[in-house]
């Protein structure tokens, strides 16, 4: 391809080097900021396809102002920052990298449930400050424990296979899941009142969907047991974050570990008042290997798109072609 006619590729958040390498010099790289909402109005409007992560929000009005393009990649899993429908209206082909980030989330998630378990961060918040505070930050143990997970995909599977490992006992709520998968991961499904009920630690890997916003909200922390650990590495909004902090204060909740909230990016939320609630700033698909992984599947999409070629991962058609392109 002759570099003037190079399809302009714009990376509206920061990928992997191996994400460029894929692309190679068959495309005119541009950068802006997606969380940026003018800078990334200015820049879309000639680019032909749009590499993001999360923080780009790509709606009606990013796709009415983006004149040529043909492709949106999302380097990761979830794509509710996309609006798939606008963009079908719109001709544009939506693609993600189902598989990239699922062991670094679910490792990701483990690690916040044993962070709650054993307080780990308040206790080396302490005893950097000076305090030896081992009576304070006494724990409890994962084996012999249930832990909920609710949903049961990619994710949801590879924590329950991770925590069956700790001897803990396994459920899961997710009505979509055929049983034969729940047995074959040695999970029982349960409703989720019954989750709730039954569960020391619940943890949520669920998309964020109208119908999953407040899942974990009020309602549903009225059923547990006192004594459980939350974990959200799913989305924020999924587990209510006004809610959960309402039940930490009344005893109702022991615990939480969360690392995704509502609104993004942010240095404030009611659960930052708990010691109990060790959070991170959306981090589950921050390691190396994650992003090696998602930048090169979304190049490699975007290559096979251009090509003319059927693009695995697509969300709303096959190929460009399929999108009148
Ligand atoms: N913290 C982070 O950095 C990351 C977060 N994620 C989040 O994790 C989510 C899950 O990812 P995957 O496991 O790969 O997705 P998946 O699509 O493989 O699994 C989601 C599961 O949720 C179930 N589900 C959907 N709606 C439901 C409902 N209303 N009630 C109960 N179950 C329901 C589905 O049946 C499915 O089994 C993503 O959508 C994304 O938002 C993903 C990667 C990294
Ligand atoms: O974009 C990111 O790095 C976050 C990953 C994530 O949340 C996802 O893949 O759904």
């Amino acid at each position: 391809m002759p570099r003037s006619h190079a399809p302009v590729v714009l990376v509206s958040e920061k990928l992997s080097d191996a994400t460029l390498d894929v692309l190679g010099p068959d495309f005119v790289v541009r950068h802006c900021d997606g969380a940026d909402r003018d800078a990334l109005l200015d820049a879309v409007v000639d680019a032909d396809a749009l590499l993001i992560r999360s923080a780009t929000k790509v709606d009606a009005e990013v796709l009415a102002a983006a004149g040529r393009l043909r492709i949106v990649a999302r380097a990761g899993v979830g794509l509710d920052n996309v609006d798939v429908a606008a963009a079908t209206d719109a001709g544009v082909l939506v693609v993600n990298a189902p598989t990239s980030n699922i062991v670094s989330a679910a490792e990701m998630a483990v690690g916040l449930l044993l962070a709650t378990a054993r307080n780990i961060a308040p206790a080396n918040s302490a005893l950097k400050d000076g305090e030896w505070a081992r009576s304070r930050y006494a724990g409890v143990e994962l084996a012999g424990k249930t832990v909920g997970v609710v949903g049961l995909g990619r994710i949801g599977a590879l924590v329950a296979e991770r925590l069956a490992a700790f001897r803990m006992k396994v459920v899961a709520y997710d009505p979509y899941v055929k049983p034969e998968r729940a047995t074959e991961l040695g999970v029982e499904l349960l409703d989720l009142d019954s989750l709730l009920e039954t569960s020391d630690f619940v943890t949520v890997h669920l998309p964020k969907t109208p119908e999953t916003i407040g899942l974990i909200g009020e309602e549903a922390l009225r059923k547990v047991k006192p004594s459980v650990r939350i974990v959200n590495a799913a989305r924020g909004g999924i587990v209510d974050e006004t809610a959960l902090a309402l039940a930490l204060k009344e005893g109702r909740v022991a615990g939480a570990g969360i690392d995704v909230f509502e609104f993004e990016p942010t240095v404030e939320s009611p659960l930052f008042d708990f010691e109990s609630v060790v959070v991170t700033p959306h981090l589950g698909a921050s390691t190396s290997e994650a992003q090696e992984k998602a930048g090169v599947s979304v190049a490699t999409s975007v290559r096979l798109a251009f090509a003319g070629e059927p693009v695995p991962d697509a969300v709303n058609g096959s190929s460009l072609a399929d999108m009148g392109r």
